[in-house]
């Protein structure tokens, strides 16, 4: 397909030693010759692709030197986006990049829309959907087992997958076809039933195998929303603190401190979380604390994992075990905190509330229990060693529901064959569960999808 041309800064703004103007389309490389000049006198419309030269870049209206740079020539289709593409390497800084970006656009490139250049790479049929996904899962990876899986993805191991169980899929149906258009032998309509049976039973499994990697995959992606909550002073923020290792809570002895939700990104033994730390959930007259502890009961709804502060220091109050009551059911590790301080807490009473949840005993003054802390979140959500590189994890929101739904069609599809429905009708099912698993590769999808979700890329990706 021949697009226009298209051009972005592809460096972040105003830092670093080299900025990148990044030009693609027909025009990319008449246009970059259009400003540039080299001291030997060579123009960019002659040399060979994939290499690179030295020289200015020139405002000829003016015959004025704008700046000194490296031009990269590239001539599709074995480009980034299968078209020619160049790359102008600017001296960093705002300025710089920004006037040959300029001078670019006033030789009639356009100013790319965020994403736009992977989405060529995409609808040139270089990658396909959870491919170009996976470059932005890349971008915003937080740890080395988050960037693996990204990697395995961007490699299109997951889109190999789908691609097999559509095909898979796609036989099954053909045959069918075929067994209706020749009615004539006699056992055709049990061979065509059990035919279907297995197989959607073999796609169902397969199904499966993916959805089970899909809770850890999530956690990969986006961090683990891991909640801490308990009540007032019990040193919810000095646990925060210590995760992150620097004092970004504010901790005083005064209960109610923290009347805000507070959120760190931390890295625990390869397990992201997205920490959150909570106003004290108390019943309390203060508006703004109020305020506060709607918010703290709003985040727990949504936590994976909640760490529950209790102070050594104190007894167990009707507050504590309300909190214990609304986490039912939750994943949930206990931390008994202040143990440098003499036992008032019913240890015994804490572990039945616990229901055979995790018991961490920590001090926060005396950095205690944090070690045990971190080695429980980590087995609980990856237990033993796990090696991201020969899974297939299926981390993207968008995949998991579209996986459930296939799955939910070739449900209907077994239940059809086991309940002796009209073959056509299964038929049905089977076409709807290969069409809604084609929109993961993005094989069967429709514009509006596809332009929301490069929407969401940065600008020059
Ligand atoms: N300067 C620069 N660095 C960059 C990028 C870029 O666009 N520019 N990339 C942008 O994200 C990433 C690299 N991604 C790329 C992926 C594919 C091709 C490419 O040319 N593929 C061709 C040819 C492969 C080959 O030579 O064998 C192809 O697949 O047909 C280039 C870059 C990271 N680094
Ligand atoms: N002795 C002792 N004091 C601690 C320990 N952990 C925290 N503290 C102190 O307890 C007080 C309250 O700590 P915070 O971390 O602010 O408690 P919080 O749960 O965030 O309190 P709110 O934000 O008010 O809900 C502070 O004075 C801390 O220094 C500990 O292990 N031992
Ligand atoms: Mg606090």
């Amino acid at each position: 397909m021949e697009f226009d041309t298209i051009a972005a800064i592809s460096t972040p703004l105003g830092e670093g030693a080299i900025g990148i103007v990044r030009i693609t389309g027909p025009d990319a490389i008449k246009i970059a010759d259009d400003i540039f000049q080299s001291p030997s006198g060579k123009t960019l419309m002659e040399v060979n692709s994939h290499t690179i030269h030295y020289g200015f870049i020139i405002d000829k209206r003016e015959n004025k030197k704008i700046e000194e740079v490296m031009v990269s020539i590239m001539k599709g289709p074995k480009t980034f986006t299968r078209e020619d593409v160049v790359e102008i390497n600017c001296h960093g800084g705002l300025l710089s990049v920004n006037r040959v970006l300029q001078l670019v656009l006033t030789k009639g490139a356009r100013i790319a829309e965020p994403g736009e250049f992977t989405k060529r790479a995409f609808v040139n049929g270089r990658i396909d959907l959870s491919q170009a996904e996976a470059v932005m899962d890349l971008i915003r990876a937080k740890t080395d087992r988050a960037m693996n899986v990204a990697l395995g993805q961007m490699e299109g191991r997951l889109s190999k997958k789908i691609r097999k169980l559509r095909q898979e899929i796609l036989e099954v149906l053909a045959q069918v076809e075929v067994n209706i258009d020749y009615p004539e032998y006699d056992d055709v309509e049990e061979m065509t039933h059990t035919l279907l049976q297995e197989k959607a039973k073999y796609v169902k499994n397969e199904i499966e195998k993916l959805l089970e990697t899909s809770k850890q995959g999530k956690i990969l992606r986006e961090g683990l929303a891991t909640v801490i909550i308990g009540r007032p002073n019990v040193g919810k923020s000095s646990l925060l603190n210590s995760f992150v290792h620097e004092n970004k809570a504010i901790v005083t002895d005064i209960p109610g401190t923290t009347r805000d939700v507070i959120e760190e990104y931390v890295n625990v033994r390869g397990v992201p979380l997205r920490l959150v730390d909570t106003a004290g959930i108390r019943e309390t007259e203060d508006i703004v604390e109020r305020i506060g502890v709607e918010r703290s009961r709003k985040v727990l709804k949504e936590a994976d994992l909640i760490l529950f502060v209790v102070n050594y220091n104190e007894e167990i109050t009707e507050e504590d075990r309300k909190l214990f009551e609304t986490i039912k059911g939750m994943d949930a590790i206990i931390i008994i905190n202040k143990l440098d301080l003499p036992q008032k807490l019913d240890i015994e009473e804490i572990k039945k509330l616990a229901e055979g949840r995790t018991i961490i005993y920590a001090s926060m003054k005396d950095d205690k229990g944090m070690d045990e802390l971190e080695q429980a979140i980590s087995s609980m959500y990856f237990k033993g060693e796990i090696e991201t590189s020969d899974l297939t994890y299926v981390s993207n929101a968008r995949h998991i529901a579209l996986l459930n739904n296939a799955m939910q069609m070739i449900d209907e599809a077994l239940f059809g064959v086991e309940s002796g429905v009209p073959i056509d009708i299964v038929q049905i099912d089977m076409t709807k569960s290969w069409e809604t698993l084609g929109e993961i590769t993005g094989d069967s999808v429709h514009d509006e999808l596809i332009n929301q979700l490069f929407s969401q890329f940065c600008l020059g990706k």
